[in-house]
């Protein structure tokens, strides 16, 4: 993706939309903001208007809304302007699965999957027509840790991350750009929002430096970023053994171990 173009950047009013929005922002992209909350999306733009001189448009809407989504997606289907799709809006839910509620999860699903699913949908082909395009996806390292206790948010962000490494796979070749990243705990209202006190956490990163990192990662060009892992190397090994296990997952028979002589035995 080189030169300037309009980013879409949904959960722009606050947190890691609203940095990335900034810094887009400051590198001359137009915006287009995407949230529920218009008032502080219109002081941010007013904000973005005034310091870097780009235009902005702010475009309100309930992504759990399938009325609100549907206008969001025909925009990127229609507007030939947007060169960049960021699906950063997303919410945690506290709790534990056994006192969740299955109502709360399914929006927590209809946000967190549905939404970034269906905009990578509308602005895909006309991205992957053009040889042109980028679609960066927020996910979580809690995609990668069953062991961390939030069983659908997790999910959730395991889904970012497949889908994400799919479309890189099916459209890269075509000329558009698809970036996963997963932040761990970063000081945002996501915290408060999800009803979690985020002084009891440690190892909590400033928001504007996630983002930074973010960017890095993508102009290097890298399809998953992992903004505070230390070293690169294990999760380019962890990617080795998966990738390696890949020629052996299809087989006709069901492999020794399962066979009822050897159960027996
Ligand atoms: N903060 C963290 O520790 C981490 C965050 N992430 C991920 O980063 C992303 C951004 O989170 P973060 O900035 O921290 O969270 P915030 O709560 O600070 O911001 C969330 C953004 O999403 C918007 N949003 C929430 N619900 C809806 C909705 N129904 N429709 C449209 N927009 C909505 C909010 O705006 P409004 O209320 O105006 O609609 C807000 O702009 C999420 O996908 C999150 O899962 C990943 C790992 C760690
Ligand atoms: N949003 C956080 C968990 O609720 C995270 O992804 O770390």
């Amino acid at each position: 993706m080189t030169g300037k173009y309009t980013a879409l950047v949904t959960g722009a009013s606050t947190g890691i939309g609203a940095t990335y929005a900034d810094r887009l922002a400051r590198r001359g992209h137009n915006l287009v903001l995407v949230a529920r909350n218009a008032a502080r999306m219109v002081a941010l733009a007013d904000g973005f208007r005034h310091d870097y001189g780009i235009a902005v448009e702010v475009l309100r809407a309930d992504l759990t809304d399938t009325a609100d989504l549907a206008g969001v997606e025909a925009r990127l289907r229609d507007d030939a302007g947007i060169g960049m799709l960021v699906n950063n809006a997303g919410a945690g839910l506290g709790g534990s699965f056994l006192t969740q509620s299955p109502d709360d999860l399914a929006r927590l699903v209809a946000l967190n999957v549905t939404a970034p699913m269906r905009l990578a949908s509308a602005a895909a082909p006309r991205m992957a027509a053009a040889g042109n395009g980028a679609i960066v996806n927020i996910g979580s390292v809690v995609g990668l840790a069953p062991e961390f206790g939030m069983a659908v948010y997790g999910g959730t962000k395991a889904f970012i991350l497949h889908l994400s490494q799919s479309l890189a796979l099916e459209l890269e070749p075509r000329g558009v750009r698809v970036q996963a990243v997963l932040p761990a705990a970063t000081r945002t209202e996501l915290w408060g929002r999800a009803g979690i006190d985020i002084a009891r956490l440690d190892g909590v990163m400033e928001v504007g430096e996630l983002v930074d990192a973010a960017l890095t990662g993508f102009d290097r060009g890298e399809t998953v970023t992992i903004p505070p892992l230390p070293k690169a190397a294990q999760w380019e090994a962890m990617e080795a053994a998966r990738q390696a296990m890949l020629p052996n997952l299809r087989q006709r028979h069901a492999a020794a171990r399962y066979h009822a002589a050897a159960s027996a035995a």
